[in-house]
């Protein structure tokens, strides 16, 4: 266990980021299937009200606008936004739980969360997935047929930060270049099992 491992069972959490549309949920698919019982995602905040059949603390822990509001103030959020008017967000305790229950967290975040890991004592690993080119990734973008031309298009522009981000000393501790799914996935897995 290195000195920045603060987690009793000493799991470091993995974040993986990268422009959308690179491969991060292709690779973490993969991943997940191959290894079902050990890695977790934490459980996510929100101010919306349980569907149906969602348990509170399982599918979320859902809280009060007021409550969010004081975990916010009390710095407690790895990141957090708001969609249609209901607060969304990942805490650090959440990420701590996964490591608690004996599972690998795995985050899948931007790049201002990755920032915001980097100030907590989770002694996360961090993996930027890049794609070969921007062509490739605005090809990968179309595509996969979830976005209109609006959010392509922002899309690729936000992508230019997070390569710049990516690629910047000390940002990560690899970088995989999605070019072969299967070359790519290989990499990640010989990172994550290599402590
Ligand atoms: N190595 C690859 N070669 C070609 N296509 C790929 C490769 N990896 C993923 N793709 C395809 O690229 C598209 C984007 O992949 P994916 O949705 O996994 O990206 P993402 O990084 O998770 O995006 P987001 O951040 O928006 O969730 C998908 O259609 C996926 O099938």
């Amino acid at each position: 266990m290195t000195a920045a491992t603060v987690t009793s069972t000493g799991k470091r959490p993995i974040v993986v980021f990268g422009p959308s549309g690179t491969g991060k949920s292709t690779l973490l698919k993969r991943l997940f299937a191959e290894y079902p019982t050990s890695f977790g995602f934490s459980v996510s905040n929100t101010t919306r009200l349980p569907r149906a059949g969602e348990v509170n603390h399982k599918d979320y822990h859902f809280l009060t606008r007021p409550e969010f509001l004081s975990a916010i103030e009390r710095k407690e959020f790895i990141e957090y936004a708001e969609f249609s008017g209901n607060l969304y967000g990942t805490t650090v305790q959440a990420v701590r739980d996964v490591a608690e229950a004996g599972k690998t967290c795995i985050l899948d975040i931007d790049v201002q969360g990755v920032k915001s890991v980097k100030g907590t004592d989770l002694g996360a690993r961090f993996v930027f997935v890049a794609p070969p080119t921007v062509e490739e990734l605005e090809k990968r973008l179309r595509g996969r047929g979830t976005d209109d031309e609006e959010s392509v298009l922002k899309r690729l522009e936000t992508a230019k930060g997070e390569l710049e981000y990516g690629n910047s000393e000390g940002a990560c501790d690899i970088k995989i270049v999605n070019d072969d799914v299967d070359d790519a996935y290989k990499k990640l897995v010989d990172f994550i099992f290599s402590e």
